[in-house]
């Protein structure tokens, strides 16, 4: 198991949305009785201190800073009980998020592939073994852009808990190890723009930075 490399091609990023009441209310969306979720392609991630492309034809792209759950064994089908097991560890990510193409392609009932899941939009910092982090259902997370904090929450606030997610995802997509959980964003979304950096942390415990292009 080589989970230090997660990022590496071919692996599986799942991502939930609407998790947090506040983001539902921001995005004036109703709140979810299941979890929904989307994909990435391995092609949308970026290391850290790397580069954020802004993708072809969009005007409003938004960060939307995520605790990211990285899969340490294989499971398909499991329960909220077994689901811990799956877990190897954390990450903070961003889902970058083309705002305007999402708005578009909701409006006309088309899927949210490309405003979602372009090259770049999956920015993730360092591996945390779960060990290191043996609260990962309160936890703070936070994001900067130009050093002004645009985002703070508290993983205790998700709708879905993880391992809710971990085991409604597991009855659809077996997960596998290396894949990547994206578990929702909280409120304070916004856009960014050429040359803006993009801080992400948990607490003082883990911390990414990345560049828009
Ligand atoms: O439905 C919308 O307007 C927006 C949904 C999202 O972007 C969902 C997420 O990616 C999230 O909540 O993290
Ligand atoms: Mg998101």
């Amino acid at each position: 198991m080589r989970l230090a490399r997660f990022t590496e091609f071919g692996k599986k990023i799942i991502c939930v949305g609407l998790n947090y009441k506040l983001h539902v209310k921001e995005m004036k969306n109703s709140l979810p009785t299941t979890p929904i979720v989307f994909l990435k392609p391995p092609t949308a991630y970026v290391i850290n201190e790397g580069s954020i492309r802004i993708p072809k034809n969009c005007q409003e792209l938004h960060h939307e800073v995520e605790l990211g759950v990285v899969i340490g064994r294989k499971g398909s089908s499991v329960n909220e009980n077994e689901a811990e097991d799956l877990i190897g560890g954390y990450v903070i990510a961003l889902d970058m998020t083309a705002r305007d193409l999402q708005s578009k392609a909701k409006s006309s009932g088309k899927p949210w592939s490309i405003a979602k899941g372009f090259d770049t939009s999956c920015p993730v910092g360092n591996f945390i073994p779960k060990e290191a982090l043996p609260n990962a259902n309160s936890l703070d997370i936070w994001c900067k852009v130009n050093g002004q904090l645009k985002q703070k929450g508290n993983t205790s606030d998700m709708i879905f808990t993880i391992p809710h997610l971990i085991s409604y995802i597991s009855q659809y997509f077996t997960l596998e190890i290396g894949d990547l959980i994206l578990t929702g964003t909280p409120d304070g979304v916004g856009p960014v723009n050429s040359n803006d950096i993009i801080e992400i942390g948990i607490g003082d415990i883990s911390k990414a930075s990345f560049k828009i292009e």
